[in-house]
């Protein structure tokens, strides 16, 4: 539901002294959440909730962002990222897709960073309310707390071949191959999905909760219904500073110490797996050139270690040249070839002809942005998109040269297993 912000927001965040598990307050049937090693926000009751289509979907939502921040009225006792004016937000893949991305300001904003705790309130001008007062927050608190302890039934989701079977999967990943041979593209991001149906009264904080165990160093997320742990930094800024975590090549973990060592030995030196991660890395690092100075490049990829999974991951960090807000970032970088391929244009109608469908929000951006546009923004992996009873969720490997279709399908196994283990 919109309202009309016209005389603008308001908005006022006030420390808190005692905050108990926050993710015990998500809304168990539409959760908002951005989380990350036991710190992150949880948004309730959607006050303005934008949506943006096609080509310019990035630039409309940027320019719409900057017109309510700039009308907004804030009061920040906390002063930390996340805290004052926020929207919570998720962005479809391609701009033809069907799926509108979206930007969520909610009513109320539980946070937690750096040891600090906050409520954000956040109203249109035209409604009158006494100021946040600590007592005032805290009773809000409680009315959160206390609407928590309803809990819907858990969900236990058998997902099965979705729109692209594994036969179609293997078909398409062979068919990547034979035009990358041609020399018509480089590399393709293939993907495919799993679907499975959800019952009624599903309470989707028990995934949730789930997911930001196992991957607590993954960013979990729900936004609209698009909910995962993606391990991916698409790009973060917090003042001046910029950072992105580029992942591409992926082994599985070993059985024990000694097995899981040499799978990740052998990842690290694979030419397939570097290959694959170089259009990765370039593509970041061409996307962010213009609007900064030197960026920090971590010399080679190291080995990024995770529940289900090794990655080949490259950190990137740089200084904002330019005074542009994360999403006129987040508009330059996507997609990367981390999830599309190179060169990028082709790779996506590449893309297009391979898989029989939509992938909306799967490998977009998702995240959220400040009033002063900081933010922080993953790439949409490791995830599901819940509408009403139904959940499709989505795995995808780059495929160069030399990929071989039974492996690449093992490996969309792999990363299905978050999304997998929080639904079963
Ligand atoms: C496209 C996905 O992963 C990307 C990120 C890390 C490793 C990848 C790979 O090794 O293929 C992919 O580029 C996905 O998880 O659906």
């Amino acid at each position: 539901m919109s309202v009309n912000t016209q005389g603008g927001l308001v908005v006022e965040t006030v420390p808190l002294e005692q905050v108990p598990e926050l993710l015990d307050l998500l809304a168990p049937s539409s959760p908002l959440l951005w989380w990350r090693r036991n710190e992150g926000m949880v948004g309730h009751e959607p006050l303005i909730t934008r949506h943006f289509s096609g080509n310019d979907r990035f630039r409309e939502a940027a320019a719409a962002w900057k017109e309510i921040a700039s009308s907004a009225e804030v009061t920040d006792q906390v002063d930390l990222p996340g805290t004052g004016l926020m929207a919570f937000g998720t962005f479809g893949f391609r701009y033809t897709s069907a799926i509108p991305s979206v930007l969520i300001i909610p009513r109320l904003i539980v946070g937690r960073r750096g040891g600090a705790s906050w409520l954000t309130r956040i109203h249109p001008a035209s409604e009158s309310a006494s100021p946040l007062s600590p007592e005032k927050a805290q009773s809000l608190l409680e009315e959160l707390i206390s609407a928590s302890g309803k809990t819907g039934s858990t969900p236990h989701v058998t997902l099965s071949e979705g729109a692209q079977t594994e036969a179609g999967f293997l078909s398409s990943v062979s068919r990547a191959v034979e035009r990358i041979n041609t020399g018509e593209v480089d590399k393709v991001v293939l993907s495919r999905d799993l679907q499975g149906s959800l019952s009624e009264n599903s309470d989707l904080r028990f995934p949730l909760k789930r997911l930001a165990e196992s991957y607590p160093d993954c960013w979990t997320f729900s936004v609209d219904g698009l909910l995962g742990s993606s391990p991916e930094t698409l790009v973060s800024v917090h003042g001046n500073k910029v950072q992105a975590r580029v992942l591409a090549g992926t082994a599985r973990r070993g059985s024990d110490a000694k097995s899981d060592l040499e799978s990740a030995a052998a990842l690290a030196s694979s030419h397939k797996d570097l290959d694959e991660h170089g259009f990765a890395t370039r593509s970041v690092l061409d996307a962010l050139a213009p609007f900064t100075g030197a960026l920090t490049v971590s010399e080679s990829p190291f080995t990024l270690k995770l529940p289900n999974v090794w990655h080949l991951a490259t950190d990137i960090a740089g200084t904002l040249s330019s005074g542009s807000s994360s999403l006129d970032l987040v508009d330059a970088l996507h997609p990367t070839a981390a999830v599309a391929g190179t060169p990028t244009a082709v790779a996506v109608t590449v893309i297009d002809d391979l898989e029989p469908y939509d992938r909306g929000r799967y490998a977009g951006p998702v995240g959220w942005v400040g009033a002063n546009g900081d933010g922080e923004w993953a790439i949409a992996l490791r995830c599901a998109q819940v509408s009403a009873d139904t959940i499709t969720a989505y795995a995808g490997c780059g495929i160069v040269s030399d990929s071989i279709p039974e492996k690449e399908l093992v490996e969309t196994e792999m990363k299905f297993r978050p999304i997998v283990d929080a639904f079963s």
